[in-house]
């Protein structure tokens, strides 16, 4: 007995054979690439990055294009392609067409329960005599290019080890969005772009430090008096170079080893910054010595004390404990530990890394944490010049020049020792009927105040120097 075909039996039976007719027929050659995969539907990286490439070239062309909000994206909207939409691309001379397609549920998914879920996938149609070119070089750059996109788009991260608790270690992070940029930084504008040239040449030195077999990283050194812009610089760094930050608190790190771990954990293309890095290392050798300092204070106390009552006594013993839970607490990391650490980090996870120190005090640090090759390159954050003045003046009162008074605050900033910071917080408005003028003499008007304190100080010390100096000179005749 022959079987009965049913109409749609025999429907499904011919276009079967006329797509197997048809596909041996064309010249064409087609690639899938599913949005998502396996058992628990995961979504396909590669399906998200082709997606990127295409939104970001297809959004001048395409006449239909989906709009979604994506976490962790700079822009509130991502546009890619919409359903059903076909474009056409070309690389190295060679046409491709890209279609946006998805397909009805299948009933069963192979766990056995119902699937509702649309398939979606994106098909890569071109001839067959450039299967090589396009399966070798063409999806690789579809590929590095939407990466690349991904990475420009994303949301740069603020990480820190200090989560108040200091049992807790690890990094938590939130969302960086510091605005400080190059161009609104006040130094000298010779300075800032050599700065800029340092770094560029650093974000395309991949092959340059693979060719000469060193880690792909680079130190800086930022030093100078507060408020001179060294926090500022490092977010203009990290904004520029579109890196994540990680803000290592070395106080809170208990030892060498977590030190070690802290820093392996950190990623490709990442800022590690450690500020006030006299004060952090200090600890340490503080800490030894205050310690030591208490105790030869307390036995000399013994000695004069011949008798102590007993609730002296067990307050002393509370003393000792409260110690000795504090001591658990504070940081053991040494000098040689962090020598070591940012060593390690850089052998053996050598990618894409910047490390930045901060200090007030350069002359207080030990030479073998700045010698070239740890730090490289070290940079004077100072106190306001001229120069940076025009770029402050720019970003708050946006004047380039006002009457005479840009020379009188020339004048004044030559005679005197003051941060940016302080000449930003003088140059901002203090109420809404403030003027660019107004603003400009209020700066004047703290500059003069503050070369008169200079003045008065230098001459103090003058007196008493000289003060010094004719006690020694008695001492010296009566010898
Ligand atoms: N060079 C600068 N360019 C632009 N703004 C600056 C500059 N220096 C300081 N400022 C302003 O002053 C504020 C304080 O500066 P910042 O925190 O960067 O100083 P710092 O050198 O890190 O000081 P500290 O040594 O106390 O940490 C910043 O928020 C910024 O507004
Ligand atoms: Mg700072």
């Amino acid at each position: 007995m022959y079987e009965q075909f049913c109409p749609s039996d025999l429907h499904k039976f011919v276009e079967k054979h006329m797509n197997k007719f048809t596909d041996l027929m064309s010249p064409y050659v087609e690639i899938t690439f599913y949005e998502s995969s396996g058992e628990r539907l995961k979504q396909s990286e590669t399906y998200t990055i082709i997606q990127t490439y295409l939104g970001a070239n297809s959004s001048q062309r395409a006449k239909r294009l989906k709009a979604e909000v994506v976490e962790d994206s700079q822009s509130p909207l991502v546009l890619s392609m919409d359903d059903k939409e076909e474009i056409e691309d070309e690389f190295n001379g060679v046409k491709v067409w890209w279609s946006s397609n998805s397909k009805a549920p299948t009933r069963k998914a192979s766990s056995g329960r119902p699937n509702f879920d649309v398939v979606r996938y994106l098909t890569l149609t071109f001839h067959k005599r450039h299967r090589d070119l396009i399966t070798s070089s063409y999806i690789q750059h579809v590929l590095e290019q939407g990466k690349a996109i991904i990475f420009k788009n994303r949301r740069l991260k603020l990480y820190t080890n200090n989560s108040g608790c200091w049992w807790m270690s690890g990094w938590s992070h939130t969302n960086f969005a510091h605005p400080a940029r190059f161009e609104t930084l006040a130094m000298e504008p010779e300075k800032k772009e050599e700065i800029i040239n340092d770094l560029v040449k650093f974000k395309k030195g991949k092959e340059y430090y693979a060719k000469v077999g060193k880690a792909w990283k680079r130190g800086y050194l930022l030093y100078g008096p507060p408020g001179t812009g060294k926090s500022t610089m490092i977010s203009a760094i990290a904004n520029f170079m579109n890196y994540d930050v990680y803000d290592l608190e070395l106080t809170t790190v208990k030892d060498n080893n977590e030190l070690k771990r802290l820093l392996i954990e950190t990623s490709s293309k990442s800022v590690i910054v450690i500020e006030d890095i006299d004060c952090s290392l200090e600890l340490t050798g503080q800490r030894k010595k205050k310690k030591e300092k208490d105790r030869n204070d307390k036995n000399e106390k013994k000695d004069k004390t011949d008798k102590k009552s007993e609730e002296e006594e067990e307050e002393d013993d509370d003393d000792d404990d409260d110690d000795e839970e504090e001591e658990k607490r504070k940081s053991k990391v040494t000098l040689s530990g962090l020598l070591n650490s940012i060593d390690g980090i850089w052998s053996s996870c050598g990618g894409e890394r910047i490390i930045i120190f901060t200090t007030n005090f350069v002359d207080k640090l030990d030479p073998a944490l700045i010698r070239r090759g740890r730090m490289d390159k070290h940079i004077e954050m100072s106190y306001c010049s001229y120069q940076a003045f025009k770029v402050l003046a720019k970003n708050y009162l946006d004047v380039e020049s006002h009457g005479d008074l840009f020379p009188i605050i020339e004048k004044l900033l030559g005679e005197t020792n003051m941060s940016p910071a302080d000449v930003a917080e003088n140059l901002m408005p203090k109420s809404t009927t403030e003027d660019v003028e107004a603003c400009l003499k209020n700066l004047i008007q703290y500059l003069e105040i503050a070369k008169e304190k200079e003045e008065e100080e230098a001459k103090k010390k003058g007196e008493k120097a000289q003060l010094v100096a004719g006690k020694d000179k008695q001492e010296l005749a009566l010898d």
